[in-house]
């Protein structure tokens, strides 16, 4: 698309500063004062699916203006959109701007992996979905969204599903030490899925859903979202996988308010970008008798002399607690598998 001279601005204001092709530049020049603010959806091959607020409210395709440049649009992203944002088949809008994200959730690969990867912008809820059995719980993946999230700025909130089909009692046992709220869902009699407990959790905020393939995270959305058609799928008996059925992430409006953005299902959840000195500020009671560590102390259960080995012994913390920090801690050591 050809660079429009833009035709808004007084040249009194603008300090020319002529050059090979380039345009005159000035910090005052209101950069599409006009645009629409939109939130993305999806995104599928260069072209973004965003919502327009405003009445009626609608669904707006839109490409990646030039001037933004390489920097990523990424689903859950706030953004403004000009030309055509009728949202009528077959038009196309522009984003010209990208609102600064409240949070980005990340990930790599894997631990090796220096490329960063934004999975949703401006998610304030992590839905962390296990389900009790079929497929088994994986603790060590669950740790490490759990991390991404507390990294992130992100509450997580644990659900657990198939409570139909096991007592999901004592995986919760497991966490409760970590305070993460949890919610529990399971199969009705009627074919349906009882998520009452999830739907309190999710008015007005942005959430977004993370866990391995079959644990049930598209049945969920159906439920949360009536007509969303996720689709859902069966373990496959070839390869023991779940579908993957899903590519990339999707942001579905809540009725009662708020969005869930799903994502695809997870094998692993690389943490290489995250600093682990950050993790201990996700608990407050426990940072607090950190300031006679030695520098550099990672709180780790093999550091000789964390202070909070000290605060251990004399009942200032409690040893579930400890524990379940350093485990989340360990979960970003290298092992095999996940
Ligand atoms: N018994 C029982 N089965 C469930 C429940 N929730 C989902 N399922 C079944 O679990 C299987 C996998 O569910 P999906 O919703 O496709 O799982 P997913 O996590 O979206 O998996 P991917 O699409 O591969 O990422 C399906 O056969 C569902 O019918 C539940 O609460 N109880
Ligand atoms: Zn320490």
């Amino acid at each position: 698309m050809a660079r429009r001279a833009t035709a808004s601005y007084d040249e009194g204001d603008v300090r020319v500063r002529p050059g090979r092709g380039s345009r005159p530049r000035s910090k005052r020049r209101p950069a599409h004062a006009d645009a629409r603010r939109g939130l993305v959806t999806a995104v599928d091959r260069g072209r973004y699916t965003c919502f327009v607020d405003g009445a009626p409210t609608r669904t707006v395709t839109a490409m990646s203006a030039r001037e933004l440049g390489r920097k990523a649009v990424v689903v859950g992203d706030q953004v403004g959109l000009v030309g055509d944002v009728s949202g009528q088949p077959g038009s196309l809008a522009r984003i010209v701007r990208v609102e600064e994200r409240a949070t980005v959730l990340r990930r790599t690969a894997d631990d090796d992996d220096p490329v960063e990867r934004i999975v949703v912008a401006n998610a304030d809820q992590l839905l962390v979905v296990t389900a009790v059995t079929d497929p088994e719980p994986r603790p060590r993946l669950i740790d490490r969204c759990l991390v991404a999230a507390f990294d992130a700025g992100i509450e997580p909130l644990l659900c657990v599903t198939k409570a139909d089909l096991a007592d999901p009692a004592p995986l919760l046992a497991t966490y409760a030490p970590l305070d993460v709220p949890t919610v529990v869902t399971r199969a009705t009699d009627d074919g349906g899925i009882d998520a009452s407990s999830v739907v309190e959790h999710l008015r007005d905020r942005v959430t977004a859903l993370v866990g391995h393939s079959g644990v049930g995270k598209s049945t969920l959305v159906n439920e949360l979202v009536p007509g969303a058609d996720r689709v859902t799928g069966e373990v496959n008996v070839v390869t023991g996988r779940g579908r993957h059925t899903s590519t990339s992430a999707v942001a579905l409006p809540v009725p009662a308010g708020g969005w869930v953005i799903d994502t695809p299902g997870i094998r692993s959840f690389g943490l290489a970008h995250v600093d682990p000195a950050r993790l201990i500020l996700a608990f407050p009671d426990l940072a607090a008798e950190t300031a006679d560590c030695p520098r550099g102390c990672t709180h780790a259960a093999d550091e000789p002399e964390c202070a909070l080995d000290a605060a251990l012994a004399t009942g200032r913390v409690d040893r579930d607690r400890l524990d379940s920090f350093r485990r989340l801690l360990a979960s970003r050591d290298r092992q095999a598998g996940d």
